[in-house]
């Protein structure tokens, strides 16, 4: 059975409006989740429980079930077994409830030809009713230090600085929980750190961190909840 290895709690904890949330509803909760295809475990059981306003990063080694169990959180995959529910909610990426409440990052995004950097997050900050979708996408941009990537084709980037712009994509709109699959990828030392600070905001201002990491920094400043992930016998081939 995955559980995590304990608390690392932030010695400031949540805010009481984030407190007064958590006691109505989890930011996640598995009992014995797991998904298998025949007789091979794609992710062993594993219990999570999550208070709204906590961050949860999620460690082990190649195969071990990460980006498995990231996907069964967001609804992009049907665990074959246990039960999960977050936000208080099934996870079905279809209903507009649950995408209100929880985006993320798992592999690639979809990008256009058609579209430039900017326009990409104007799209997604107009889609999501914000106020001054331009604004919001500039912002987004400068925060991750690549507004100067603006005015670019999304496929004249480098792999690095395509990774950026996929994080200013999910970034650009709210959400309550965010799920980010090693976020560290194809980024150099300088635009991890930036990142990590820019999530640490992120917490700081109530949003709820889920990532999975083999970054030892990410672990260090991210993971106030860790759980390293093993393989179950029955997934070794
Ligand atoms: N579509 C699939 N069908 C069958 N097995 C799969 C499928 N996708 C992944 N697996 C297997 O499930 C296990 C878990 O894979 P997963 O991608 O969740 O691991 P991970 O911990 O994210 O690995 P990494 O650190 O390499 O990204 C692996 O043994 C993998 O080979």
């Amino acid at each position: 059975m995955n559980r995590p290895t304990g608390s690392r709690r932030r010695d400031s904890g949540p805010t009481d409006s984030q407190a007064r949330t958590a006691d109505a509803v989890s930011a996640i909760r598995a009992d014995g989740l797991g998904v298998s295809t025949g007789d091979f475990t794609l992710l062993s059981p594993t219990d999570i429980s999550l208070d709204i306003g906590h961050n949860l990063v999620i460690g082990g080694d190649n195969g071990s079930g990460k980006t498995t169990l990231l996907s069964a959180l967001t609804g992009l995959l049907s665990p074959t077994q246990g039960t999960v529910t977050v936000c208080g909610l099934a996870p079905d990426d279809r209903k507009s409830e649950f995408r209100a409440a929880v985006t993320g990052l798992i592999g690639r995004a979809p990008i256009s030809r058609e579209l430039t950097v900017a326009e990409h997050l104007v799209a997604i900050a107009m889609s999501w009713s914000l106020r001054e979708p331009h604004t919001a996408a500039m912002r987004q941009l400068e925060e991750l230090e690549i507004d100067f990537l603006a005015e670019r084709f999304a496929h004249e980037l480098s792999s690095g600085q395509t990774q950026l712009m996929q994080l200013a994509m999910v970034l650009v709109r709210p959400a309550q929980l965010l799920v980010l699959d090693e976020p560290e990828q194809r980024l150099d030392s300088t635009r991890l750190d930036l990142l990590i600070t820019v999530l640490e905001k992120r917490s700081q201002n109530g949003t709820t961190l889920v990532l999975a990491s083999h970054s030892q920094k990410v672990i260090d400043r991210l993971g106030e909840e860790y759980l390293p992930l093993t393989r179950d016998a029955t997934g070794l081939s």
